[in-house]
């Protein structure tokens, strides 16, 4: 190899965001170091896996024949632990571009969120986040990562002290291994332990036994491994022959999570398509949850062979699931690009899908309390399936649960609702917002409690959007109560008294009137209620057109320009609007009709049109309360 022992080696700068995600591991915010070696053996396996799938095609790539492996050797003179594997390997440009850099979406976000979090939160934000080949550096003070990727004919060292920078220099063939990567921690003093066959043996049984690739273990350079893990796929499995524990073992190294999962998914389908799943619903919230390019992460296998993570496997409303699905009825060659259009994969979507819907079915009926945690982690995505999935509205309805005015601390179940309407209810009632204390103490709420009439409380920002899109519910339409006319003359009341005769007073009419003038542009009306019972005012949105909080989520994420004007209500049996009804000064009444409007807003979770005219009117209000002595 002329010219490369010559050759210096290239001095490089970590990107920002990789220089303060090492700062943080090594100022550990992880209490549980181990970890460090799942993460290895992980990319190890994966290297592994892209090897037996880019071979596929190009055979030359493993002609050796070797079989995949992880080799981890210690050395406890040297304070040194090496995981080599026979994978894919990197090459020089992939080598600084997947060790220098962050690729993965969703990483800077997390970085500013843990480095934002307090203490306590920390570790537990951590954990619901895979931290890759950094991690290393929690027990190493040196890390060599030396790799020659599959079918070259050179190697290549990189080289870190994870302070800032690292180092690329070519290598002699002879110190690299014959195919693949060899990553070489120097342990720091503390972390001896990492050198005890006992501790590693242990620890790759519990986090790694199920990486399907097999494992073996040196206890000294160049003495005989002997095997820790087999490599078997734990899917193809009996189901009788898998314990609980290996099932979390095994959800724990595909999903990257630390959590237990609530659930898991596991069948063998036969006949017209060919397929195991093995899914699994986590016990924690995957920190991207909610990042709009957050894809699934169900892992592709055909035969065995690990082909994407990255397809479209499932709904997007179930991409909180993780596991696998490998299907012998695609072939092995599938491109990528292939496999979003394989009608054979929609089949499995589908497939699968129904039985992760059915298994849910039957969690809300046999084992509540862990379908209400389900619920509580996951319900807001699932919602997104009731407009995006119209073929499975009805049963994603069925699943949905909701905190409502009568719920207190359990939830709601859609056919718990039906069950509980008064006569003469026509519709299924909701309000949504933000805050669930907010839309309790609603002044839109107050007619229906006075009537017995539930409503739901809808906080979810996916909440805004489906009602106003899905018809009914088993033929009762869904209906805001911040829009249209409550109509709640049809229901009686609770204690019998029917209030709905009470007319307003010449006064008061005269009044609404009045204000409607004063107000001219700003609303689309000023008219009588019939749903407030406590509240002076509200504002409601006209019957036909959005749900006032769906407007305002629209205008917030700036897709409406124009918003439509609510109506303003007035509780024509209010003692306040009597007596400022009574009043004649017609300046007094024009202050009055404006801040009873910004009152309106106020209890919307809004502020004042115009805080200054809104303060100026409030100040002559005192004034004249003052001077009159009052
Ligand atoms: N043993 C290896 N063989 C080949 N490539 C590797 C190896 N280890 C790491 N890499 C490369 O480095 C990249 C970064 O690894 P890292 O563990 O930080 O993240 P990741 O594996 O992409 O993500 P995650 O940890 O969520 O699985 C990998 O995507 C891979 O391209």
């Amino acid at each position: 190899m002329t010219g490369i022992e010559e050759r210096q080696p290239e001095q490089h700068v970590f990107e920002a965001d990789v220089s303060r995600l090492l700062h943080m591991m090594v100022h550990s915010v992880y209490s549980d170091k181990d970890v460090f070696l799942r993460e290895l053996i992980s990319n190890a396996a994966d290297a592994c896996e892209k090897l037996r799938y880019e071979s596929v095609s190009q055979p030359q790539l493993s002609s050796d024949r070797a079989q995949p492996g992880i080799l981890v050797t210690l050395n406890e003179e040297a304070q040194k632990l090496v995981i080599e594997d026979n994978g894919i390997g990197m090459s020089r440009d992939e080598m600084i571009d997947a060790l220098g850099t962050i690729a993965r979406s969703g990483t800077k976000a997390f970085i500013e969120r843990l480095e934002a979090a307090k203490a306590g939160e920390k570790a537990e934000l951590i954990g619901q986040f895979g931290v890759g080949f950094y991690s290393s550096f929690m027990v190493a003070d040196r890390v060599d990562v030396i790799s020659r990727r599959a079918g070259e004919s050179e190697a290549w060292k990189w080289s870190s002290d994870g302070k800032g920078s690292y180092q690329v220099v070519a290598v002699d063939l002879a110190e690299a291994p014959a195919r693949g990567t060899r990553v070489v921690l120097h342990l720091m003093p503390d972390e001896k332990k990492y050198t005890s066959k006992w501790t590693v043996e242990k620890i790759i049984r519990d986090q790694s036994g199920h990486v399907p690739v097999p494992i073996h273990l040196a206890e000294k350079d160049g003495e005989e491994p002997s095997q820790v893990s087999d490599g078997a796929a734990l899917w193809i499995k009996q189901k009788g022959e898998i314990s609980k524990q290996d099932y979390d073992d095994f959800y724990r190294s595909v999903s990257g999570q630390y959590d237990e999962p609530l659930a898991n998914v596991h069948f063998r389908a036969e006949g017209r398509h060919e397929y195991t799943t093995l899914a699994f619903i986590p016990g924690s919230q995957p920190f991207d949850l909610f990042d709009p390019d957050r894809q699934g992460r169900m892992k592709l296998y055909v035969k065995r062979v690990f082909i994407t993570d990255e397809a479209e496997l499932l709904p997007r409303y179930l991409r909180f699931v993780r596991g696998i699905i490998d299907t012998s009825d695609l072939p092995l060659n599938i491109s990528r690009e292939m496999i979003q259009e394989s009608p054979v994969l929609a089949a499995i979507k589908k497939g699968v899908t129904s039985r992760i819907l059915s298994t849910l079915e039957k969690m809300a009926e046999g084992e509540a309390e862990t379908y209400s945690k389900i619920w509580d982690l996951f319900g807001a995505i699932i919602k997104e399936g009731i407009y995006d999935d119209f073929e499975r509205r009805s049963q994603l309805l069925k699943l949905a649960r909701f905190r409502s005015t009568v719920s207190h601390e359990a939830t709601r179940s859609l056919t718990d609702y039906l069950t509980a309407m008064k006569e003469g209810q026509s519709a299924i009632y909701y309000i949504s917002g933000s805050s669930l204390d907010q839309l309790k103490s609603s002044p839109q709420l107050e007619g229906f409690r006075a009537k017995g009439i539930e409503v739901l409380l809808l906080t979810d920002g996916v909440d805004s959007f489906w009602p106003t899109n899905v018809p009914d519910f088993e033929g009762k339409p869904f209906k805001s109560v911040t829009q249209g006319l409550a109509d709640l003359n049809a229901v009686s009341s609770e204690g019998g008294t029917d209030e709905s005769g009470r007319e307003a007073s010449t006064e008061v009419k005269a009044f609404i009137e009045f204000a409607r003038s004063a107000l001219g542009e700003e609303v689309a009306d000023v008219r009588v209620s019939d749903r407030l019972t406590e509240s002076a005012v509200c504002l409601v949105a006209s019957e036909h057109g959005p749900d006032r909080q769906l407007e305002k989520l629209l205008q917030g994420a700036g897709r409406l320009q124009t918003a439509s004007k609510p109506i303003l209500e007035i509780n024509a049996q209010s003692e306040r609007i009597r007596s400022i009804a009574s009043i004649g000064d017609p300046a007094f009444r024009e202050d009055a009709a404006w801040l009873l409007l910004d009152e309106a807003r106020i209890l919307d979770g809004d502020k004042p049109a115009n805080p200054r005219a809104f303060a100026d009117r409030q100040a002559r209000l005192f004034a004249s309360a003052i001077g009159h002595g009052k």
